[in-house]
């Protein structure tokens, strides 16, 4: 059987500049991956041209067997490949409980809606407390609990987080990375883009370094390095 996911030899970009450069990654049913590596180095590039939101110039990516290379984003969601970007992109003025009905137009979301929403609210019981709440008023933690939010109202077979815990406190940091574990747990693969490699660890499988639009290593969780090595491996490499 293929792979779940399968991105191969993809090539990418804004204009005349190209971001990915013949990169492939790809990830089997029930697994969860990371990706991580420099800023700016095109790991939400990569999401963005997975999720067909960017078209790529050259390669395949493939979704349970299925050609989606250069597919539109919404037949994309209806596969049921769905990613959640990072918390800053919601409708300030709309209200939790408006903003994750909104995400369940699309026709895969529609399905089911009262029982993906009743799975929201357990596994964010701070979005439950503020269900008529605008989007603006959330702090950061909580905007990416309702950006995930909306992403899982979408019944998603393949989730891609795009830096989950960007400027989260420790303290929140602690209770989304639960909320991912128990996603994780429930059988929904994840690819998660992540600077924190100890909580990637603690999440994925297998890692993957991004350097300059391509895959530099491949980490498996079980033999990973330790953290010097890691922080060694990130900035003695990221600094040329
Ligand atoms: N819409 C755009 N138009 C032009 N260039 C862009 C656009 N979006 C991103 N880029 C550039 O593409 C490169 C890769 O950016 P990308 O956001 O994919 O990196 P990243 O690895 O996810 O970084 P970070 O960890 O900071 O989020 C950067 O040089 C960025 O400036």
């Amino acid at each position: 059987m293929g792979r779940l996911l399968d991105v191969s030899r993809v090539t990418a970009g804004y204009g005349s500049i190209t971001v990915l450069r013949d990169i492939s990654i790809g990830l089997d049913a029930g697994e969860c991956v990371g990706l991580f590596g420099p800023n700016g180095h095109g790991k939400t590039t990569l999401l963005q041209t997975i999720s067909g939101l960017l078209k790529p110039t050259g390669g395949t990516i493939s979704f349970d067997g299925a050609d989606i290379t250069g597919a539109r984003p919404r037949d994309i969601v209806n596969a049921g490949l769905v990613q959640s970007p990072q918390g800053n992109t919601l409708f300030g003025e709309m209200h939790v409980l408006e903003t994750l009905e909104l995400a369940s137009i699309s026709k895969r979301a529609r399905h089911g809606k009262a029982q993906n929403l009743r799975r929201v609210f357990e596994l964010f019981p701070r979005l439950d407390e503020r269900r008529t709440q605008k989007a603006k008023t959330l702090s950061g933690g909580e905007r990416q609990m309702l950006s995930i939010g909306c992403a899982l109202m979408c019944a998603p077979r393949l989730l891609m987080l795009d830096e989950p815990t960007l400027g989260l406190s420790p303290r929140l940091k602690k209770e989304l990375a639960a909320a991912v574990g128990n996603i994780a747990k429930s059988g929904v693969p994840l690819v998660i883009v992540e600077q924190d490699v100890e909580f990637l660890l603690s999440l994925t499988q297998r890692l993957y370094m991004i350097e300059h639009g391509e895959v530099v290593r491949e980490i498996d969780g079980d033999n990973a390095p330790d953290h010097d090595a890691i922080m060694q491996l990130y900035f003695g490499e990221a600094a040329h």
